[in-house]
């Protein structure tokens, strides 16, 4: 099997900090790749060049095979990488369906639309509330409701739906359980597992270990700005992963990727 997504040799420079240091990338269709590494490791730096918020002054990125150059976030969107970020980048006193449609609002046929740029509210609203509930999100009573009085969970629930909804080949999640309580990171967790069943792949940066092993299919150890190597969460227990992000033990040779 191919992977859908590839970084070869990515290398990002802060004047004298290298973030990314010759960083290699491999998300395989259909997975949950999880990428953990130390505090400052370069995995937000990784995130972002993938998904063009940030363009990396070495290396290549592939997706589906092809090369891409992504300048900023909007080209990553359009290609099909959508990223739900770890501050949500939602806008609370839009309402949910508003949210969902935030960037790429449909406006109405002919000239109504394309001349005075009226919305298609209806339409907006019908997608919404069939995305939400796809994804068992409704309980959500009212897609009108504004997005500051939902819980977080709900909130990031919303968020998920939008990348599931627009990433039609990758969704990125950064940290998406990292300001939830117990209940709302299982139902995040559980909505992530839902995404995958759909066919879709997921990159999913956290720093918790519970929450990697129980929903990872592989994962990617990320450590001095470079993959150091790649686990099967079956094969390997949650004490050795944090060994390994931390420099505490080096990885058998056969899992660093050549
Ligand atoms: N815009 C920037 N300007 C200067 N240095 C930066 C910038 N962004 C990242 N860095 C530096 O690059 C290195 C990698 O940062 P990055 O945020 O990618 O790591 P991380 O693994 O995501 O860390 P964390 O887990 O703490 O979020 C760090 O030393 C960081 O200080």
């Amino acid at each position: 099997m191919e992977p859908i997504l590839t970084a070869r040799g990515l290398v990002k420079r802060y004047g004298r900090v290298t973030a990314l240091d010759q960083a290699d990338f491999d998300l395989y269709p259909g997975e949950i790749l999880a990428v953990i590494g130390d505090n400052g490791a370069g995995k937000s730096s990784l995130i972002k060049a993938i998904s063009g918020a940030i363009v990396p002054d070495e290396g290549e990125i592939r997706l589906e095979g092809q090369p891409v150059h992504f300048t900023n976030p909007m080209q990553a969107r359009d290609a099909g990488i959508e990223t739900v970020y770890q501050n949500l980048a939602l806008s609370p006193a839009l309402s949910i369906a508003d949210n969902m449609f935030l960037g790429r609002e449909i406006r109405k046929q002919g000239p109504m639309g394309s001349l005075f740029r009226m919305l298609d509210r209806k339409k907006m609203e019908k997608i919404a509330r069939d995305k939400l509930s796809e994804l068992g999100l409704m309980t959500i009573q009212n897609i009108n409701q504004a997005v500051e009085t939902l819980s977080g969970g709900q909130r990031q629930g919303v968020a998920v739906a939008r990348a599931a909804a627009f990433g039609s080949k990758v969704v990125i999640m950064d940290e998406p359980t990292a300001a939830l309580g117990v209940k709302e990171s299982r139902r995040v967790l559980e909505l992530i597992l839902d995404v995958r069943s759909r066919g879709l792949p997921i990159v999913l940066i956290s720093h918790n270990m519970p929450h990697v092993f129980e929903v990872a299919d592989r994962i990617h150890v990320h450590r001095l700005g470079k993959r150091l190597c790649v686990i099967n969460p079956k094969e390997y227990s949650m004490s050795d992963a944090v060994a390994l992000m931390t420099g505490a033990k080096e990885p058998p040779k056969e899992l660093v990727a050549a």
